[in-house]
């Protein structure tokens, strides 16, 4: 499929197809679901999607996750005329910070890191990422704005795959993600249907 291309009908979850497979093994993620941020209306329809089942939430700020939770999140938090808070991996903010220890899909020990004069007690955030695969930048992050006293209104991601962790998540907080339920088990599975044809 064409990048930019629109569909003219917009079925559920349409524009997942423009997700990239991985080409270059397992160091590396299983897939980039970034292409599909190329196209403004897969965009749009991504967000929208994240937002639906908030509607009813009062919402304070975003906060996204260091690095393309940083890109869904401000789409997120501009869509809903709110700021944007980032979520970094530890290391570039010139300022204090509270730092959180973490482990993701690559087994690697990591840190995160936030600010510390931005979250406060009664502040209602909406968590964002780009894919929740074991669940542990999530539950770093979550951890970095309760420790802070303020309130996760809700985790957001385009998948939250069930893992472990991901059902954990699920299990204990609101959240929202753009796979149609037919398609959760090639989430799970790490296999994509659409890799078959997928061409650049
Ligand atoms: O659920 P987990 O197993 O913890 O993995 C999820 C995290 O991994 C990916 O980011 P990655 O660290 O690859 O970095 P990027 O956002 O900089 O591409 C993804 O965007 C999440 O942040
Ligand atoms: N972008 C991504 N795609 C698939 N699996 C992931 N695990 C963590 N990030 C991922």
């Amino acid at each position: 499929m064409d990048v930019l291309a629109v569909p003219p009908k917009r079925e559920e979850g349409w524009y997942l197809s423009l997700m990239a497979p991985n080409t270059k093994g397992p160091k590396f993620a299983w897939l980039d679901p970034s292409r599909l941020y190329c196209n403004s209306q897969a965009l749009s329809d991504c967000v929208k999607d994240l937002l639906k089942p908030f509607q009813n939430e009062t919402i304070d700020l975003v906060a996204g996750i260091d690095a393309m939770g940083f890109i869904l999140g401000s789409a997120v938090a501009t869509t809903l005329g709110k700021g944007f808070l980032a979520i970094r991996k530890a290391g570039h903010l010139c300022v204090e910070t509270h730092t959180q220890d973490y482990s993701d899909y690559s087994g690697r020990e990591k840190v995160m890191e936030v600010r510390v004069d931005v979250l406060k007690p009664g502040l209602r955030v909406l968590l964002v990422d780009q894919w929740i695969e074991t669940g542990g930048t999530m539950r770093a992050a979550i951890k970095l704005v309760e420790n802070q006293g303020a309130t996760v209104v809700g985790i957001a991601a385009v998948a939250i795959e069930n893992s472990e962790g991901g059902k954990w998540l699920k299990e204990n907080y609101k959240y929202s993600h753009c796979i149609p339920k037919e398609l959760q088990s090639q989430i799970d599975s790490q296999y994509m249907e659409f890799f078959k044809n997928f061409s650049v």
